[in-house]
C-alpha cells in the first residue's frame, strides 16, 4: 500500500537519523462535514469508514508505531488510541509521543500544531491529516468559527495562515505527502498518490558523543550521570554556581533542550546539601519536569523525600523545594537560599528585578519557542543584570534531547509557524523617528505576500509580548475584526499595534452581552456591559489596541505616540479608541499622555505577572463621549470602595497612575458638618476615624482632578525634595485612605519614622485640600484651631 510503504520509509529514515518525519495525508474525498456519527463515538473501530483515519490507521501499522504510543489529535475518533481536542493539546506540551496524529480536518489550531511537534520523539512520526491541499485554505473550520467574532461571520474569516501553511508543507524536506484521491488505480492502491515521499537521503553522521560527568563537581556525581546530553552536563555544572550567595545564573535554549531538567537536577543537589530552593514558573505544570528530575535524583541517591502538596518537596536534610507563583515568590526571597526561575522570559522585567534580592537565582529562559518566549529578557534585563554586582554565569543548550540537532520537522514548525521571529535588526531602525517614518496599514495579503514584512511585525509583536503564540499569527493573517498598523522606516517595521473593531453590535447581541452571555471579541464592550451593567455599552463602535510594541532600539522618540496618531487619524470614523492591559505606572502615564481615560481596574491579578489589567478609552464621537464620560464618572465614584475591597493590595502608584489618567471631574460635596471634621483634623486634633467617608471622597478628588492642588503647602518644612514628599503623600493618601491600611504598616511602608509622624504628614496633606474646596466651613474651623 502507498501510504503504509511511504510512512515506513518515512519512519526508517527517522529512526536511523534520531530526527522526526512529517506524513500528510491529504483526505480529498473529505466535504468538510464532519460525520456525527464519528464524533466523539468512543470505541469506534479503525473502520474504513473514514478515510483519513483508516489511512493514518494503515500509516501507523506499517510504521510499527504502537497505539500505546500514539495521540490522535482531533475531533473524530477511530484510531483506538489516546484522543485529546486540538484546544487541549497543553497536556501534551513535555510528554513525548513515538507518533502522533494530527486530524486537522475539522479545526486546524496552530497552537496545538506547535505542541504536537514538540510531543514527537526522536524516530518517531507526525501524522497530518488535512484535506485536499489547495482546497484547504479555502475551507472554513472550527478554528475559524472562533474568529468570527460579532458582527462578523464565518464567512468573513480568510485562509491565509492555511494557504502559507501548505505552501511550507510542500516545500520543506522531511515531510511526505499522500494524495487520498479516490481514484482507483486499479492496482489495490485505491485513490491513493504518493506526491512526494518525503525522504531526505541522509548522509550518514557519527552519533554525537555520550556525556561524561566531570572529576571536579560540587554536585553529586548521580546528578551529572543523569544527563542526556554534554551540553546539559555544562549547563548543571553552572548551576554549581549557586551555592554561592551572590551568583546568577543565566541558562538559554530553544524547547526541548533539557534546560528545565537541568534545573531540577540543580535544584535536587542543592536540597539534599540541606538548602531551601523556591521555584517560579509562570504556571506549576511547567516545572513538571524539574520536581520529575529531582526526585528521581534523590531516588538515585537513595534519600528518602516527602511530598506534602504536590508543589513541594521535603528532604530529611532539611533541604526543601517548593514552587510559588511568580509575584509570590518575590514576597518570599528571605526565606530560600536559591531561586529557580524557570520560563523568565514569560515575567515582566519588573519581577524579574525583584528577585534578584534573593541570595542566588538562576534563570531559564527559551529563545524561541511555542510561547513565543522574548527577547524582551534578553534586550531589557541583560542591562539590569550586568548592572548589578552579581557573578553571573551564562550558559547555553544547542543539543536537542528528544530528537537529533537539524531535525527537519523542527525547521519546518519554526518557519509554519514563525517560532523564529525576529523584529529587524538594530541598525536598519536605529535612527528612525516619527519624521522619518511612514505609518502602514499591514493588511492581511500584504502580509501574507512579504515574508520579510511579516516576520518583522510578528516578530516585534512576539518580543514584545510574550503570550503572543502561533494562533496569533493565524489571526493576523486572517482574522476579520483585526487589523495591524505599523510606523516603518525604509520599509522595515519599527513600531506595530493590532487592533480589534470592537462594538456595534445589535440589539439582540447587546441584550445577550448584558443577561451573561459570553459574545467573542468585543472584550471592552463586554466588561462594561457585562460586569459594569451599561446595557448601552456595545452600541458605539470602537476601535481597541490589542497591542502595541516600538523596537527596542527605539523606544522613548515618540513613535508608539506617533503611531497611535496615525490610528486615531485614519479610524476617526468610529466611535472611541480602547486598550485593556496589565497596569503599570509607566504603561499608564504612556496611555493617559496619548488621551486615553481610564473607566476600569480589574478586581483580578494577572497570574503570571501579577499585574491588575487597566482599560481605558479615548473618545472619537459624541456617541464615544458619551460612553467615555459616564464610565470614567463612574469610575472616580466607586474606586475607593474597590480599592478598600478587591483591590487593597493594588500598587499604590499603579492606584495613583490609574486615578491620575481618569478624566472625571469629581466634586468632594461634604456637608459643613464633614468639612469641620476634616479640617478638624488638618489643623488641629479631630480624627478622621469618627467618619472616614468624607475624607476618602476627597481623596479621590485630589488624585483624579487636574486642578486638585498639590499635597505640600508652601508653608511645609519637608527634608528633601518637595516632589519626592508629594508624591509621598499621595500614597499615603491611597494607602490609609482608600486602600484601609493601618498607620503602622503604612508608616513602615512609606520611610516615615512612626505613626505619629505619617498621621502628621496627613494632617499636613489635607490641608491645601481644604483651602481650596473647603470653603467657609473649612476656613472658619481654621481660624478656631489657628485663634485667627
Ligand atoms: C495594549 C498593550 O499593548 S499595552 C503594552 C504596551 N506594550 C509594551 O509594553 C511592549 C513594550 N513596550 C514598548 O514597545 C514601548 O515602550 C511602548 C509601545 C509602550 C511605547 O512606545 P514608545 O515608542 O517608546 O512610545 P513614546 O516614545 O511615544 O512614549 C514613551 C513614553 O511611554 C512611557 N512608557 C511606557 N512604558 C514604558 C516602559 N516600559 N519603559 C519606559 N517607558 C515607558 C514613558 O512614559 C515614555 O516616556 P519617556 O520617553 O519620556 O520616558
Ligand atoms: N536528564 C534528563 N533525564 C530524563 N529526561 C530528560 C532529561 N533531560 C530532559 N529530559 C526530557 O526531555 C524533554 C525536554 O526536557 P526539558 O523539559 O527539561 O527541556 P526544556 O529545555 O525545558 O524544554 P521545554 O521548554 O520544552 O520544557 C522532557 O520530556 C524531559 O522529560
Amino acid at each position: 500500500m502507498a501510504v503504509g510503504e511511504t510512512a515506513a520509509a518515512l519512519r526508517a529514515e527517522a529512526r536511523e537519523t534520531n530526527e522526526r518525519r512529517l506524513l500528510v495525508l491529504a483526505d480529498e474525498t473529505d466535504d468538510g462535514r464532519e460525520p456525527a456519527d464519528a464524533l466523539d463515538a468512543a470505541g469506534t473501530d479503525d473502520d474504513a469508514t473514514d478515510r483519513g483515519l483508516a489511512a493514518a490507521a494503515d500509516a501507523l501499522d506499517a510504521a510499527g508505531v504502537e497505539r500505546a504510543e500514539t495521540t490522535l489529535v482531533g475531533h473524530r475518533d477511530g484510531l483506538r488510541c489516546e484522543r485529546v481536542e486540538p484546544r487541549d493539546t497543553g497536556d501534551l506540551l513535555g510528554t513525548t509521543r513515538e507518533a502522533v496524529v494530527y486530524d486537522a480536518r475539522d479545526e486546524c489550531r496552530p497552537n496545538a500544531l506547535g505542541r504536537i511537534t514538540g510531543a514527537v520523539d526522536g524516530g518517531g512520526l507526525l501524522v497530518l491529516v488535512t484535506p485536499a491541499l489547495d482546497d484547504w485554505p479555502a475551507r472554513r473550520d472550527r478554528f475559524d468559527d472562533g474568529m468570527a467574532v460579532p458582527p462578523f461571520d464565518v464567512g468573513d474569516v480568510s485562509g491565509r495562515f492555511r494557504a502559507r501553511l501548505v505552501r511550507t508543507l510542500r516545500a520543506h524536506r522531511g515531510v511526505g505527502i499522500v494524495a487520498l484521491d479516490g481514484v482507483e488505480d486499479g492496482e489495490g492502491d485505491a485513490g491513493v498518490t504518493v506526491v512526494d515521499d518525503g525522504l531526505t537521503h541522509p548522509a550518514p553522521r557519527l552519533p554525537a558523543p555520550d556525556p561524561v560527568v566531570p572529576d571536579e563537581r560540587a554536585f553529586p556525581r548521580e546528578a551529572y550521570a543523569a544527563c542526556l546530553t554534554t551540553d546539559q552536563v555544562e549547563a548543571l555544572g553552572a548551576f554549581e554556581t549557586l551555592f554561592d550567595a551572590g551568583s546568577a545564573v543565566v541558562c538559554e535554549a530553544d524547547r526541548g533542550r533539557g534546560k528545565t531538567s537541568a534545573a531540577g537536577l540543580a535544584a535536587g543537589s542543592l536540597a539534599v546539601e540541606g538548602r531551601d530552593v523556591l521555584v517560579t514558573a509562570p504556571s506549576f505544570r511547567g516545572v513538571r519536569d524539574l520536581y520529575a528530575r529531582a526526585s528521581e535524583l534523590f531516588d538515585a541517591l537513595g534519600v528518602a523525600f516527602e511530598r506534602p502538596e504536590t508543589t513541594r518537596l521535603d528532604l530529611p536534610t532539611g533541604g526543601t523545594i517548593r514552587y510559588a507563583k511568580p509575584p509570590a515568590a518575590a514576597d518570599e526571597l528571605d526565606d530560600c537560599d536559591a531561586l529557580l526561575v524557570d520560563e523568565a522570559a514569560a515575567l515582566p522585567v519588573r519581577l524579574l528585578e525583584r528577585y534578584l534580592d534573593a541570595d542566588a537565582v538562576a534563570f531559564t529562559t527559551t529563545v524561541h519557542g511555542y510561547e513565543g518566549a522574548g527577547r524582551g529578557f534578553d534586550v531589557r534585563f541583560r542591562d539590569v543584570l550586568a548592572d548589578t554586582d552579581r557573578d553571573v554565569t551564562d550558559v547555553r543548550l544547542d543539543e536537542p534531547i528528544r530528537y537529533a540537532a537539524g531535525d527537519p520537522v523542527e525547521v519546518w514548525a519554526f518557519r509554519a509557524l514563525l517560532l523564529d521571529a525576529r523584529p529587524p535588526v538594530e541598525p536598519l531602525v536605529a535612527d528612525a523617528d516619527p519624521e522619518t517614518c511612514t505609518y502602514d496599514a499591514l493588511d492581511g495579503d500584504a502580509l501574507a505576500a512579504d515574508e520579510t514584512l511579516l516576520r518583522e511585525a510578528f516578530g516585534l509583536l512576539v518580543a514584545a509580548h510574550y503570550r503572543t503564540e502561533p494562533d496569533d499569527l493565524a489571526r493576523l493573517l486572517d482574522a476579520p475584526n483585526l487589523d495591524a498598523r505599523a510606523l516603518r522606516r525604509d520599509g522595515h517595521v519599527v513600531a506595530v499595534a493590532l487592533l480589534a473593531r470592537e462594538g456595534g453590535l445589535d440589539e439582540e447581541t447587546r441584550d445577550a452581552m448584558y443577561t451573561g452571555e459570553r459574545v467573542k471579541g468585543n472584550m471592552l464592550p463586554d466588561v462594561l456591559t457585562s460586569q459594569l451593567r451599561d446595557p448601552d455599552a456595545a452600541d458605539p463602535v470602537g476601535t481597541r489596541v490589542v497591542r502595541i510594541a516600538t523596537h527596542h532600539a527605539a523606544r522613548s522618540r515618540g513613535l508608539g505616540s506617533a503611531l497611535l496618531d496615525g490610528v486615531r487619524a485614519e479610524f476617526g470614523c468610529r466611535d472611541w479608541l480602547g486598550v485593556g492591559y496589565g497596569a503599570t505606572p509607566a504603561l499608564l502615564s504612556f496611555w493617559a499622555r496619548n488621551g486615553f481615560s481610564t473607566v476600569h481596574l480589574s478586581t483580578t491579578r494577572n497570574d503570571a505577572s501579577g499585574e491588575y489589567s487597566a482599560l481605558m478609552l479615548d473618545p472619537l464621537s459624541d456617541a464615544g463621549g458619551a460612553l467615555a464620560d459616564r464610565h470614567e464618572s463612574w469610575f472616580a465614584d466607586r474606586i475607593a470602595g474597590v480599592l478598600a475591597d478587591a483591590l487593597d493590595d493594588c500598587d499604590p502608584d499603579v492606584a495613583r497612575a490609574a486615578l491620575a489618567a481618569c478624566d472625571a471631574t469629581p466634586a468632594p460635596d461634604l456637608s459643613d458638618d464633614a468639612w469641620r471634621v476634616v479640617a478638624g483634623s488638618a489643623y488641629g486634633s479631630a480624627m478622621y476615624s469618627v467618619d472616614p467617608e468624607p475624607f476618602r471622597r476627597l481623596a479621590v478628588c485630589a488624585l483624579v482632578r487636574d486642578d486638585a492642588p498639590g499635597l505640600l503647602s508652601d508653608a511645609d518644612a519637608v527634608e528633601g525634595d518637595p516632589e519626592t514628599e508629594r508624591e509621598r503623600r499621595e500614597r499615603l493618601l491611597v494607602r490609609k485612605l482608600l486602600q484601609c491600611h493601618s498607620w503602622d504598616a503604612v508608616a513602615d511602608e512609606l520611610g516615615y519614622h512612626s505613626a505619629g509622624q505619617a498621621m502628621r504628614a496627613f494632617g499636613d496633606a489635607l490641608k491645601p485640600l481644604c483651602e481650596a474646596w473647603g470653603g467657609e466651613a473649612a476656613a472658619a474651623e481654621r481660624a478656631r484651631h489657628r485663634g485667627e
